[in-house]
């Protein structure tokens, strides 16, 4: 009773003093059905195509309090207090830190079952281990060898839709881009983290997704105590799928144990098992084994972290190609120029300087990962104020990426021109595109997602022009990751190229 009645006002105290303000305590529920009823009363919100800043409609809470009570401000998850912070400098000294004193806030239960205790959620001495055993396998020449897997991948898909066209006289085809990217990118994570196993992969894909739209629907639920062990309709079904998810990602495993020979292999999940064994640190033998508990997890993980982020950038850049048509034009023309009209290369793909502008301010305007979050071990300052333990922080990188101070007047809208001298001078500090978050807990998939990205874009562009289906409709949302809520179904018509 004293952690749900007292202890609130307390933190709420102690923040006042120090010039934090934010909506009051609720018992029980904190801010929760607040943010609930502001998120249902714009959840109707359409906008322009023209128009990109979705924040109205996926964090009214947000802009509200921001407007009330500055920034950064308090809020409450239930009886939880989380601080909302913008400021770019608190941001960095918060993303940097290597104390490990601002790891990973808890994730909720259903998302740690879903995403497992792998990179993206294990702290401190766990992930140092994690995540020297598994950098190798996102060295940039490894990273390069699969640029073949990604493109046939794409071309397979792209191939498809090429037959449905020929077959219509305007040679064009209404695809809903959105599903179709989706499983462009859960078969290209299959064959690249999991090599000849890519089928069974793709059923692991399918548990985990129906998994994830479970997560989400239960998000903003109070959690009950013992609610998750009752045997209502919806947990048999989780159970079922989280059982099917680990008895079919065991089997992948197991099989590529039995198969050794030579090797492991030259997909994620071989490099990783490579990473396992030894490594050498300053001239040493170390052992960096995870345990086959951990391999599991990892698997978990490569496919949440890796598949929908990358599906939903090239959502979203296709969204903005269909709106700019000569950015698309451009696009087209300099992977001709580079890459001709065959098949695209690591090479090719590496001199593509346009590509790489229109990916950058896709990430920037619509960035997959919507808000980050960190908690506090024990009391911590940064800059003027201080982040009392247990606190989780939320980082609110969108509203940063609309920042005029930082990205200049023109932040609101659509200009790849921004980044045409590279990230660092895209805007006045030189860490301000934080898509892929920075400091030691940045995206280590991040050069796979870009090599990715590239691949189809090349491929969908040698191919097709597109623009947006006059059925689409602009309403970006936060399921978890920034999605089109009624997806992006685009037509697609075969280029005589
Ligand atoms: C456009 C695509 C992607 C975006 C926007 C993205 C974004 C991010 C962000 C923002 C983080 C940091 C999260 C935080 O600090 O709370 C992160 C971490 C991570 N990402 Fe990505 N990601 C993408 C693609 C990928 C891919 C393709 C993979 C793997 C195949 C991947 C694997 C990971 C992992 C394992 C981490 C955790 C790293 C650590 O904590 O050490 N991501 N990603």
């Amino acid at each position: 009773w004293e952690h749900l009645v007292w202890r609130p006002y307390a933190i709420a105290r102690r923040h006042r003093a120090q010039g934090i303000h934010g909506p009051p305590y609720r018992f029980l529920k904190g801010s929760n059905e607040e943010v609930r009823r502001m998120k249902a009363e714009t959840a109707d919100v359409v906008l322009d195509v023209h128009d990109h800043n979705y924040l109205p409609r996926v964090a009214p809470h947000f802009l509200k309090w921001r407007a009330q009570y500055g920034e950064p401000f308090l809020f409450w998850f239930g009886a939880k207090p989380r601080i909302c912070v913008f400021d770019y400098e608190l941001v960095r000294q918060i993303l940097s830190s290597k104390s490990g004193h601002f790891p990973k806030n808890d994730a909720h239960p259903n998302v740690l079952e879903l995403l497992g205790k792998g990179l993206v959620l294990v702290n401190g001495v766990d992930w140092v281990r994690h995540r020297r055993v598994i950098n190798p396998a996102f060295a940039m020449d490894k990273i390069k060898a699969m640029t073949e897997t990604m493109v046939s991948c794409a071309q397979r898909t792209f191939s498809v839709f090429e037959d449905q066209a020929c077959k219509n006289t305007n040679r064009e085809i209404l695809v809903e881009f959105d599903k179709a990217v989706q499983g462009l990118t859960a078969d290209i994570i299959s064959h690249t983290a999991f090599g000849s196993s890519y089928k069974l992969g793709m059923e692991a894909f399918h548990a985990q997704k129906e998994l994830q739209s479970i997560a989400i629907s239960s998000l903003l639920n109070v959690q009950i105590p013992g609610f998750s062990y009752l045997p209502t309709k919806r947990n048999r079904r989780k159970w079922m799928l989280e059982k099917k998810l680990r008895s079919t990602l065991m089997r992948v495993i197991n099989s590529r144990l039995a198969s050794k020979g030579s090797g492991y292999g030259n997909d994620l999940l071989g490099l990783m098992f490579e990473g396992c064994t030894t490594t050498v640190q300053g001239g040493k033998q170390e052992q960096l084994s995870l345990s086959m508990e951990e391999i599991l997890h990892e698997c978990k993980t490569f496919f949440f972290a890796g598949y929908e982020t990358t599906s939903l950038l090239l959502t979203w850049t296709v969204f903005l190609l269909s709106v700019y048509p000569e950015w698309q034009e451009r696009l087209r023309g300099e992977g001709l120029r580079e890459g001709g009209k065959g098949n695209p290369t690591g090479d090719n793909l590496g001199k593509l300087k346009e590509m790489m502008m229109v990916l950058h301010e896709a990430l920037r305007l619509y960035g997959p990962a919507l808000f980050m979050q960190r908690k506090t071990i024990t009391d911590m300052v940064v800059g003027a104020i201080t982040i009392p333990k247990d606190h989780a922080v939320v980082i609110g990188a969108p509203f940063m990426h609309r920042d005029k101070k930082v990205w200049g007047e023109d932040a609101d809208q659509f200009n790849p021109m921004r980044f045409a001298n590279g990230v660092a001078r895209a805007a006045k500090v030189p860490h301000a595109l934080l898509a892929f978050s920075i400091g030691p807990r940045a995206c280590i998939g991040q050069n796979f997602a870009m090599l990715e990205a590239k691949s189809v874009m090349v491929t969908v562009l040698q191919k097709f022009s597109f623009a947006l289906s006059p059925s689409y409709v602009h309403a970006p949302a936060d399921f978890l990751t920034l999605q089109p809520k009624f997806g992006l179904p685009v037509v697609m018509k075969l280029l005589d190229i």
